[in-house]
Parts: structure tokens; C-alpha cells; sequence
């Protein structure tokens, strides 16, 4: 799939407001891709395809991790907002034939970071953490991070995530703990 018929594909899918947010993720991912190398073609398709899910039903995405073998079910038990990440790239394969995995699992891993992130998966993690949309306190922190160090800037919006999360007494996805680890052990 190309950047223009990408670029529809979710402008139909998505609100004003989350496509605006995706181009931004874009453009973001592309500074990026300038500081740290990477593959920029596979690395926009994921930014522009990132959120495809996103007001998808939750009723729906639900559905689709209990019926679907590739996603486990105990994802169910770690509140909703994470589901369009995951179901999102199974939908995208299935709905839009992008079987490309550094694609799918820059989308796979885009919320909750993952163990072992690529360069490519870091990059849409953060661009989607960072993008200049974001104005809480810690995303510019994590933004002066990313223009000298990748890995910290991932490593800092992880731990904000799992602070985030704590602070609110919410459950918290162990993949989130797995990246956050592996970038500490590093
Ligand atoms: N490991 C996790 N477990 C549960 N919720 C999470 C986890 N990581 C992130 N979240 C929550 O998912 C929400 C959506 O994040 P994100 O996907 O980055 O936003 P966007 O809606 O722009 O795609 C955030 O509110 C965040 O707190």
C-alpha cells in the first residue's frame, strides 16, 4: 500500500481530531528516522496506519482477541485502551493486506513498547509518545531526550507510562514491564 491511499484509508477511519494526531506521528517519526536511521518507508506506513483501530467497537476488538489465535486473551484483563494496538495490526492484515511484520509490529508494540524493540518499533513508540500534539510535561521532557538518545527517550516515556498507570491504580500490560526492564538492563 502507498502513503496516499494509507493516508485514506484512515482519514475514512479516523476522527478529524486522531487523524490530525496521526500525521503529526508521521512527521514526527520522519525526524526521527533523520537523527537515528531506520527504514523510512515501512516506519511511515506504520505512523500512518498506527491508530486504524482505534474507534473501532470495543465490543468488536473484544471479539476479536477471543476468537483470534494470535492474540492472547489475558489482554482482555488490562483495560481497553490498549486493544487497538494489537487488534489493530491483525484488522490491518487482514482488512488491508499489509502482511510486511516490521510494519505489524511497529502497530503491535506502538502503546505498550515490547521486549527487544526494533529500531523501527522504538521509533513509532515514541513518535506516538512525543508527537507535538502531546503537551503534558513528560512528553517534553521525553522530546529534549529524543533529540540526543533513542533508547532513554523510550526508556523515560516507558516509566512515565507505568507511573501514569500506578498513580490511577490501573492494571498495567506486562509487555510494558518487559520493554521497560530491557532498556534498564541494557
Ligand atoms: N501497559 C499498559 N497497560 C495498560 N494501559 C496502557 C499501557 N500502556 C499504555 N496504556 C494506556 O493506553 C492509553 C493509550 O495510549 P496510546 O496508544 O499511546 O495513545 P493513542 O490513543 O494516541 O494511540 C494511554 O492512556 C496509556 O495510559
Amino acid at each position: 500500500m502507498n502513503e496516499v491511499t494509507a493516508f485514506e484509508t484512515v482519514q475514512k477511519a479516523l476522527k478529524p481530531i486522531r487523524y490530525e494526531h496521526t500525521v503529526r506521528v508521521t512527521e514526527e517519526a520522519t525526524r526521527l528516522v533523520g537523527i537515528y536511521g531506520g527504514n523510512l518507508e515501512k516506519i511511515r506506513l506504520a505512523a500512518i496506519l498506527h491508530d486504524y483501530a482505534k474507534h473501532r467497537p470495543i465490543i468488536e476488538m473484544r471479539r476479536k482477541v477471543q476468537t483470534c489465535d494470535k492474540l492472547p486473551n489475558a489482554m482482555l484483563d488490562y483495560g481497553d485502551e490498549i486493544l487497538h494496538s494489537f487488534v489493530g495490526a491483525v484488522f490491518i492484515e487482514e482488512e488491508l493486506f499489509i502482511t510486511d511484520e516490521t510494519i505489524l509490529s511497529c502497530i503491535r508494540s506502538h502503546t505498550t513498547g515490547k521486549v527487544s524493540m526494533s529500531l523501527e518499533e522504538k521509533i513509532v513508540f515514541l513518535a506516538d509518545y512525543i508527537e507535538p500534539g502531546r503537551t503534558f510535561r513528560q512528553a517534553e521532557e521525553v522530546r529534549k531526550i529524543s533529540d540526543e538518545n533513542l533508547d532513554l527517550a523510550c526508556l523515560t516515556a516507558l516509566g512515565n507510562t507505568i507511573q501514569y498507570l500506578s498513580n490511577k491504580q490501573l492494571p498495567i500490560y506486562p509487555d510494558t514491564f518487559a520493554a521497560y526492564n530491557d532498556f534498564v538492563l541494557r
